[in-house]
């Protein structure tokens, strides 16, 4: 089993890497990369993380790494709708691993607004998200073995206004189908957007998973819209 079987499309790239550390320091170092590259060219940089369990040794490298790190704004692909506070909140998460050491003084938009629904919170970040710029300069996605990435998730309502490339929004409230179930994930556009795309996998599980998304529709596996240049893919068992 190598990524280099797997039969993808042209101009998507994909790295195998030996283990989750080497993973991490190597997207580490990538991502570091295109923020120096876009503080260069435009005096800032824009960062978008996935949450979950896998990003943390990422994180704690990332956020070791010399960079102008006041002029990098980081936000979330995704969050799950609970308070920082709360052990699943993917904002806790990058407080307690990314905005630490070096990266400490970076800016961070939260994707969580307490509000009486779901739906006006979504509201509200996506108002907020409007600080940041048209194109994101980088995107760190991850996927689940469903195939939903940020959290779009097969199956949830807004799924297809969120994976159409001609949403005007940046974000839409979504439903999971594990808890906590009601998230708030970034558009397929908006993420799309980044010219600088990296997709973290790990184990057996998910490359079979993406192998599966190769060859299905978005909607059944989310994953499947953003197989496509300029993303690329790091792997590891
Ligand atoms: O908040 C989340 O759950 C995410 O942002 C989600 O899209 C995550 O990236 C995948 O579920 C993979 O998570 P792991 O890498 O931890 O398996």
């Amino acid at each position: 089993m190598a990524i280099s079987e797997l039969d993808l499309p042209t101009g998507v790239l994909a790295h195998s890497l030996s283990n989750a550390d080497q993973q991490a320091r190597l997207l580490a170092d990538r991502v570091a990369q295109a923020l120096q590259f876009a503080i260069h060219a435009d005096g800032q940089a824009s960062l978008l993380v996935s949450g979950g369990k896998s990003p943390i040794a990422f994180f704690e490298y990332l956020a070791q790494k010399e960079l102008d790190w006041a002029q990098v704004t980081i936000s979330l692909t995704d969050e799950r709708w609970v308070p920082p506070e709360h052990p699943d909140s993917n904002e806790g998460l990058v407080r307690r691993h990314l905005l630490q050491h070096q990266a400490a003084v970076a800016q961070f938009v939260s994707l969580y607004y307490p509000a009486p629904t779901l739906e006006e919170s979504a509201h509200k970040a996506e108002q907020v998200l409007q600080v940041l710029p048209k194109k994101p300069d980088v995107v760190v996605l991850g996927m689940g073995s469903d195939g939903h990435t940020a959290s779009l998730f097969p199956g949830s309502p807004l799924l297809y206004q969120a994976l159409n490339p001609e949403c005007a929004l940046r974000c839409l409230p979504m439903q999971a189908p594990s808890e906590p179930r009601q998230r708030i994930s970034l558009t397929y556009p908006f993420l799309a957007s980044a010219p600088v795309q990296y997709l973290a996998i790990q184990g057996h599980g998910k490359f079979l998973a993406l192998s599966r998304a190769l060859q299905a529709y978005s909607v059944q596996m989310p994953v499947h819209a953003f197989l496509h240049h300029p993303l690329e893919i790091y792997w590891c068992p």
